[in-house]
């Protein structure tokens, strides 16, 4: 992983440096981190956060559910072909879903393929943290919401994946670590 920056470092980054380096923070995306440079000088990093957040709450139902179709399935195709996103495969790792057995993961594939034919989107959810247990409750419970409650919860789970993506990247101090 690339050295933390500062704040001011953040706030010194051209668009296109700036979008390299937090283009991945919302899965796939650059438009997201695109649209957050415009907000400069971030005051902190969790102003930082909050502009990504601004963007995300703006959209319409079409445009948050696109924002989920970016995510891959928990475990799911791109998990077993090695596609995921460097993000990804962390998160994977730290709520459990690298290690699932035969059982586990039959049930995770068949609730997200199900969640997908109700809503047209994938079940995302932050998976450091959640473990695997919760994971898969939390699939059965949000499968009873209605579209646009799902959209919005979603996407909530997109700031908090976000959030800690972020923490990843940037931090407050003016030192880097
Ligand atoms: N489907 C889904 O929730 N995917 C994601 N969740 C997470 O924490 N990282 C992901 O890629």
């Amino acid at each position: 992983m690339s050295q933390k920056l500062s704040i001011p470092e953040v706030n010194a980054l051209g668009y296109e440096e700036f979008i390299d380096r937090f283009g991945g923070a919302v899965e796939h995306g650059r438009l997201v981190a695109a649209a957050a440079w415009s907000a400069r000088p971030f005051l902190s990093a969790s102003d930082l956060h909050f502009r990504f957040c601004e963007f995300l709450d703006q959209l319409s139902q079409a445009g948050k559910e696109a924002v989920l179709r970016m995510y891959p399935d928990l475990a799911g195709k791109l998990a077993n072909s090695g596609g995921l996103t460097e993000e990804s495969v962390r998160e994977h790792k730290a709520a459990g879903l690298d290690s699932l057995s035969a059982d586990e993961h039959r049930t995770l594939s068949e609730l997200n393929e199900a969640y997908k034919t109700k809503f047209g989107f994938p079940f995302v959810i932050c998976a450091r943290e959640n473990k695997k247990d919760a994971i898969i409750q939390g699939l059965k419970r949000r499968m009873e919401n209605d579209v646009r409650t799902e959209a919005v919860t979603g996407v909530n789970e997109v700031k908090k994946i976000c959030h800690l993506r972020l923490q990843d990247l940037a931090e407050d101090s003016t030192s880097k670590m």
